[in-house]
């Protein structure tokens, strides 16, 4: 839902981070900077607090005079038009107070609080008698995203023992206040790392918007909470929506901690990739839209149909079939449904690929397609021997393998290649994604029990598939570039109905085996 109290939504907004440093650049206004540059903002930063830390813990802490504090805040508002502020570290009750005045006089239109209490390391970073003070300017505040055991002081309260009980403690943090309050599960042992958006008072669609994706078992997770509330910030003044901004943000963020390990910063909790995207960009191996297309004034058609999908693909990371079948607990018959339908489907796939194939204009686009439908037959002949081998019988098409065939059979009999090619799309990327994110966190699991489904994991993300991807993205600009707006349009209906499809087609299992 659009917040029509921002009126003013900008391409590259102005966002301000009141916080305090982290030398070593994983959290605090470092991390905030790096957050808003990687969701598409542009960074300014006052000081708050001078905090001598590193991924092991804090050492020291120095609080700049509040005269100074003042003249920083008004440095930035005197001169620049701020579309969001983000605060965060505030230590002790005169810094609230200074930055409370400050609020009163000149408020942008968008205030995101992070109650920074604790570090990742368990060092206190806000002085107990400036709880209060903490409580009060929640008031003032748009979006309030305070962790399980912030969440639990704000309230006077024990902490949340589960996601539940945290849902339910951020409804009465929501009633108190007016704020929406964005309840955080990275605190709770549980499997998947769900958050929640919620608000009591009708600014939201719905009470509760949860978005959950399944934990990265690293422990790289220094600055997590600053990075996703001044991510949080930037969305949101782009966007205007605070659903959407949550998606796009809790995808950014899994992915920059599925990359963390890659940084090797520090010898404790280590900094998350906040750039993992234009990093993976320029060497030329994500199949992702990079940061600098997604945000150009004048973004890439792929990125446009990219984001049309964002709810749909965290939807997908959130099927019990994904989840389960990334830990290993997946029952047998779920997984061979699946293979068995995967085999039919790809049998029809590699038939339309060879349609696509005749309509292309180019002759490179016609090696593409046709060479993309021998692999496919050879990935479908490899399901049969190495996994449906000992099926008794073959398996009928289920009702959605059908569904998703007819809607790719109708494209090719249409006969318009851009739109044929925008539906045949999502089964390469949606498919390199997922399998990117099965396969990381594959990797990186530390249970020495095996898993059963290991060796299809090992070969789920594959190079030549993410190129034979990329192809295929750049193929859909290029016919894009030259179609007309009501191609355009269709293209963007194929693409986002097949991405449906995908996202039936992991949950079939569930909905049909057990039916
Ligand atoms: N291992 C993980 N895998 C996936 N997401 C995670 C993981 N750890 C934390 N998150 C996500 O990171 C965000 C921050 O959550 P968390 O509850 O850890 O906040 P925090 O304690 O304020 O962070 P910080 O580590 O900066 O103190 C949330 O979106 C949470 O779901
Ligand atoms: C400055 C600062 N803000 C927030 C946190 C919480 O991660 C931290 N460690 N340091």
């Amino acid at each position: 839902m659009i917040d029509r109290t921002l009126l003013a939504l900008r391409q590259i907004p102005r966002i301000l981070s009141i916080a305090g440093t982290d030398p070593t650049g994983g959290a605090g206004i470092q991390a905030d900077l790096k957050s808003i540059a990687a969701n598409g903002g542009y960074g300014m930063a006052v000081v708050s607090a001078l905090v001598a830390q590193n991924t092991r813990g804090v050492r020291s802490v120095h609080i700049p005079p509040i005269a100074f504090l003042r003249e920083q805040l008004n440095a930035v508002s005197d001169d620049v038009t701020i579309d969001a502020v983000k605060i965060g570290m505030l230590a002790q009750l005169d810094v609230i107070t200074e930055v409370r005045d400050w609020l009163s006089r000149c408020r942008p239109p968008l205030v995101v609080l992070d109650p920074v209490m604790v570090a990742t390391s368990g060092d206190r970073l806000l002085d107990p008698a400036a709880e209060q003070a903490l409580r009060d300017l929640i008031l003032q505040v748009d979006l309030v995203t305070p962790n399980v055991p912030e969440l639990a002081i704000l309230l006077g309260e024990r902490p949340a023992a589960n996601w539940a009980e945290a849902l339910e403690q951020g409804k009465r943090l929501s009633d108190s206040t007016g704020a929406t309050v964005l309840v955080k599960g990275g605190h709770l042992n549980e499997t998947s790392c769900p958050d929640a958006l919620v608000n009591t008072n009708g600014r939201l669609a719905q009470s509760v918007v949860e978005v959950a994706l399944p934990r990265i078992r690293t422990t790289n997770t220094h600055g997590t909470g600053c990075s996703l509330s001044s991510a949080m910030a930037t969305v949101q003044a782009r966007t205007g929506d605070w659903a959407q901004s949550l998606a796009e943000v809790k995808d950014w963020l899994q992915d920059a901690l599925a990359h963390a390990d890659e940084l090797g910063v520090g010898q404790g909790n280590g900094p998350i990739h906040h750039f993992h995207r234009l990093f993976a960009d320029s060497a030329g191996t994500s199949p992702i839209p990079a940061g600098s297309a997604a945000f150009s004034s004048t973004p890439t058609f792929s990125s446009t149909l990219w984001r049309d999908v964002e709810l749909t693909r965290l939807q997908i990371f959130d099927l019990p079939f994904i989840t389960d079948l990334g830990s290993g607990t997946l029952a047998e018959e779920d997984f061979s449904y699946y293979l068995a339908q995967d085999a039919l489907y790809l049998g029809t796939y590699a038939s339309v690929l060879a349609r696509a194939s005749e309509l292309a204009p180019t002759a490179s686009a016609q090696c593409f397609l046709a060479d993309s439908a021998a692999r496919c037959r050879d990935v479908e002949l490899e399901l049969h021997r190495s996994w449906l081998g000992q099926q008794p019988e073959p398996s009928e098409a289920g009702p959605v393998t059908t569904g998703y065939l007819e809607h790719l059979l109708a494209a090719g009999a249409a006969g318009n290649y851009a739109v044929l090619l925008a539906a045949l799309l999502p089964c390469f990327w949606l498919y390199a994604n997922v399998g990117d994110r099965l396969h990381a966190a594959y990797l990186s699991r530390t249970e020495t029990a095996a898993h059963p489904y290991a060796a299809w994991l090992e070969t789920y993300s594959d190079e030549e598939f993410a190129a034979a991807t990329k192809q295929a993205i750049a193929l859909t600009d290029d016919v894009a570039a030259t179609a007309s707006n009501a191609e355009r349009a269709a293209m963007r209906q194929a693409f986002a109905t097949s991405a449906r499809f995908e996202l039936d087609f992991f949950d079939a299992p569930r909905q049909l085996v057990r039916a």
